[in-house]
């Protein structure tokens, strides 16, 4: 396991894996997904935390499963300590709605990625090629071009570090060797995107991209995992500053982005050097801009 992660996993409980922001525990016969107030900016892991960060994503995800559920069960149990099994109730204050106790599930094993816009690995394939993961697109789009129609373009997971592969739909029902689970993910996949895409823009923020992961309950039945459609795992621009035709404002990491990328960080991005610790109002804004997706996105105050 990563030194990083050393100081932040919970120790007395069953470990089993670390993401760059969440860590996974075996429960019993489930598992615990932790959200920590990591961020990652550039590639990097920072060594600041914002403040509340894994319990406002963590409520978000829930929010959405709840949003979501007509169209897609999930594997949540719980997300309230309250009800968790004994074993963890002596963690209970440090698992406060940052946790969500989850069915254990066969992992499909691809990150089934929608894009409603271009941008990012997409649009570096577009420029090359006029296509997403082997589907031809329109001519002339720019970075942060709206699709006509939300595209399903999903990769295999690659390892701790590195960028997932983006892969053809044909290939991947190759590599999962199973053509109607692979027409599954892509029907589920851009279904959900479409749902959450429109209940976002309603709310002035584009959701230009989401990144989902689906399971197997023991009985076969597909079940959507992970977290979902939280700014990590999605790219959530302000709409009133959407430009086609440049990098687009993240909604959240943009203090980030623009303090780490000026002279007053002293860090050079080209550098393999570490970003410095961020001041404390870039982390403050940070947090306030978690809390304002969380509360216009849900309608709910954050507390
Ligand atoms: C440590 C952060 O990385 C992950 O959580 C990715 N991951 C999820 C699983 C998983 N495995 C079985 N059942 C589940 N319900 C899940 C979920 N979610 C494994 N890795």
């Amino acid at each position: 396991m990563n030194r990083r992660y050393s100081e932040r996993v919970i120790t007395g409980l069953n470990h089993l894996a670390s993401g760059k922001i969440r860590d996974l525990y075996a429960v019993g016969d489930d598992l615990l997904l932790v959200a920590s107030d990591k961020i990652s900016a550039f590639d990097y892991v920072l060594e600041s935390e914002i403040p509340d960060k894994g319990r406002i994503l963590t409520q978000l995800s829930m929010w959405w499963f709840r949003q979501l559920a007509d169209l897609v069960p999930n594997h949540v149990i719980s997300a309230d300590v309250e009800q968790f099994p004994a074993e963890l109730q002596p963690y209970k204050e440090e698992l406060r709605g940052r946790s969500m106790l989850c069915r254990k599930l066969s992992m499909v094993q691809v990150e089934c990625v929608a894009r409603g816009y271009l941008t990012g690995s997409g649009l570096a394939e577009y420029e090359r090629t006029r296509t997403a993961n082997g589907v031809p697109l329109p001519p002339g789009l720019v970075d942060g071009s709206r699709l006509d129609r939300p595209i399903f373009t999903p990769a295999m997971k690659a390892e701790v570090g590195q960028h997932d592969e983006n892969v053809s739909f044909e290939d991947m029902a190759e590599r999962i060797g199973d053509p109607e689970l692979a027409a599954q993910l892509k029907d589920l996949t851009l279904a959900v995107y479409s749902r959450a895409r429109e209940i976002a823009e309603e709310r002035g923020i584009i959701l230009a991209d989401t990144k989902f992961e689906f399971g197997r309950l023991r009985g076969g039945t597909l079940v959507l995992a992970d977290e979902v459609l939280t700014p990590d795992s999605s790219r959530f621009w302000p709409a009133d500053e959407w430009k086609p035709g440049r990098t687009q404002s993240s909604f959240d990491k943009q203090y980030v982005r623009d303090w780490l990328s000026s002279p007053a960080s002293g860090w050079d991005r080209k550098s393999d050097t570490p970003p410095p610790v961020l001041p404390e109002e870039v982390v403050q804004a940070t947090r306030a801009r978690y809390v304002e997706a969380y509360e216009r996105l849900t309608g709910a105050k954050f507390d």
